[in-house]
């Protein structure tokens, strides 16, 4: 594309040379530049993208996006000064691509839970209605029925782009992907056209990333503030942020709740560990998924769809076929007759949250073991409060490792302990190697129980000093019932 072209929806300080080369690919890293691509040289929080342009250059780019000007200036670059470089991006992404977002209904789903499984389970409701669909998220990307391996919750602004792109080649009508608020403060959305927002829920997490509480609600808020008039924003009026996030959007305002009078509503008729009967806006649906919480994943996607002009009927008796998300509240039934469940829980709220729907089904039958570490390099802040989670809803935790990444995994443990007071420290156990935490907890399990394993749900690796081993919850588990065979 000619760089003219290009830049024609972008606010710019400055630019330096020619406007008529053309570009072929637009890169955020210099280490992926080839000849003709564009280079963005983007703030980071690392180093400074700008330290790569000369490298850039060297390497064949042919125009360089960027906030400041460098010094020495090559005469055969185009130089494109602008106020925010991730902005821009957005938007530059967007035109390069052709703005596939505006020729399919993009959907965002933010929140601090949730995501996956709203966005995945709107993307199989779509696909079983007829429709061709995208799906951008944690576990795996779509292409209509082509799946990609995803590095993020939501990709950089060019990754995202050129995958709608993709989606319109393939003939998809709609896409779903998870906002994240790292997504939101830098800007990976910018120019984006959505048809609509979903908000789940609010809770502590990423407080390494947003320092505050506060800076995070804000993160989340940009997302509904900068919804055009023709969307939609719907939100979950249960939590307490729900109607902030939309206290200056231009968007139509849509709510759902199990509590309060709403948009789209809920109740729980019956629950067990593989479905529930539900009401949903005074139908009764079977579906097979279990826990509050995913009563209202379900009825952000039931609300979604319909708001997309779907019929409820329909939209009902889809939801009422589809299966649990791999790694959320997947249940593995033990030959010695004890329950495994697999979760992504990672944050104090979820595991709240899954632990009082293992016990609202168990009912005093059975005794819940749960096996929970904390990210490395993540918020620190929400070890000891996932520790004390844990041990307030089991009756005994094993506490382990979960992607220590650079940090020692036994700080990281010595961090969730601190959280526990002497009595609660009785009934937990620490086993740093996770497969041997497993391991303990399928020993100790009796007929009835119930073991919770948290925190990596469908991940399959161990991040290791920044090394991803092989590590599959699922697979350890299933290896361990084949040794309890009876
Ligand atoms: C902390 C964070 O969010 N980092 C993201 C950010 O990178 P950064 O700003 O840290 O990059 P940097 O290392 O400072 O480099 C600055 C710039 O220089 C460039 N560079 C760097 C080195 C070089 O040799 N040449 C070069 O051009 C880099 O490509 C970059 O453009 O922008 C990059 C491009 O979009 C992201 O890949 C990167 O994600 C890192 C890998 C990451 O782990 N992010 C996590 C925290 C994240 O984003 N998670 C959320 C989900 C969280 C949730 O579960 O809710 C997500 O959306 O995935
Ligand atoms: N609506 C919800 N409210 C609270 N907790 C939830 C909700 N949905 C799922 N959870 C819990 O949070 C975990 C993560 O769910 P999910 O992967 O859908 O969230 P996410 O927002 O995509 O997370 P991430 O930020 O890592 O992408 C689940 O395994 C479950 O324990
Ligand atoms: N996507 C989230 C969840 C990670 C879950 C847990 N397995 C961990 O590694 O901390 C993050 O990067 O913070
Ligand atoms: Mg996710």
């Amino acid at each position: 594309m000619v760089i003219e072209n290009l830049i024609k929806g972008i606010e710019t300080k400055k630019i330096i040379g020619p406007v008529q080369n053309d570009i072929i690919d637009i890169q955020i890293d210099s280490r992926g530049v080839k000849k003709q691509s564009l280079f963005a040289a983007l703030r980071g929080t690392q180093v400074d993208g700008h330290q790569y342009i000369n490298q850039a250059i060297k390497q064949g780019a042919v125009a360089i996006l960027c906030e400041d000007l460098p010094e020495q200036k090559n005469k055969d670059i185009t130089y494109i000064q602008v106020p925010h470089s991730e902005a821009a991006l957005g938007i530059l992404a967007s035109t390069f691509y052709d703005n596939p977002s505006s020729k399919l209904k993009l959907v965002g789903v933010t929140g601090t839970n949730g995501k996956t499984t709203v966005a995945t389970i709107l993307y199989k409701t779509f696909k079983k209605l007829g429709y061709k669909a995208g799906l951008l998220s944690t576990v795996c990307n779509y292409i209509d029925d082509e799946a990609l391996e995803t590095t993020h919750t939501t990709p950089d602004a060019v990754t995202i782009n050129k995958l709608l792109h993709d989606m319109v080649l393939r003939g998809c009508d709609y896409a779903f992907m998870e906002v994240s608020s790292h997504a939101i403060d830098q800007k990976r959305i910018s120019g984006l056209k959505f048809a609509g927002g979903i908000f789940t829920n609010l809770t502590r997490d990423h407080l390494d990333y947003h320092k505050t509480i506060a800076n995070y609600i804000k993160a989340k808020k940009e997302f509904f503030d900068n919804l055009p008039k023709n969307a939609f924003s719907l939100v979950n009026l249960d939590d307490k942020n729900g109607m902030v996030m939309v206290q200056n959007t231009k968007s139509a305002i849509h709510t759902y709740s199990l509590r309060s009078l709403c948009d789209f509503k809920a109740r729980v008729i019956e629950s067990h560990f593989n479905g529930m009967i539900l009401e949903i806006n005074n139908t009764d649906v079977v579906v097979q998924f279990t826990g509050k919480f995913n009563v209202y994943n379900l009825l952000a996607v039931y609300g979604t769809a319909c708001l997309l002009g779907q019929k409820a009927d329909e939209v009902l008796i889809a939801i009422s076929t589809l299966k649990s998300v791999s790694g959320r509240f997947e249940t593995l039934q033990a030959p010695k007759g004890y329950t495994v469940i697999v979760d992504y829980a990672h944050t104090p709220d979820a595991l709240t949250n899954v632990l009082t729907t293992i016990h609202d089904i168990l009912d005093g039958k059975g005794k819940v073991i749960t096996v929970v570490g904390a990210g490395g390099n993540r918020d620190k802040g929400k070890r000891p409060l996932m520790a004390k989670e844990s041990i307030k809803n089991s009756d005994t935790v094993i506490i382990t490792s979960d992607n220590p990444r650079f940090e020692d995994p036994q700080e990281i443990i010595k961090d969730m302990l601190d959280g526990l007071n002497t009595e609660e420290k009785q009934n937990v156990l620490t086993i740093e190697n996770r497969r041997d935490a497993i391991k303990t907890a399928c020993m100790l399990a009796k007929t009835n129980d119930v073991i919770l394993i948290a925190g990596k749900g469908h991940e399959t690796y161990q991040n290791i000093q920044g090394v991803k081993h092989h590590f599959d919850d699922k697979e350890e588990v299933r290896n361990i019932f084949q040794t309890q065979q009876i």
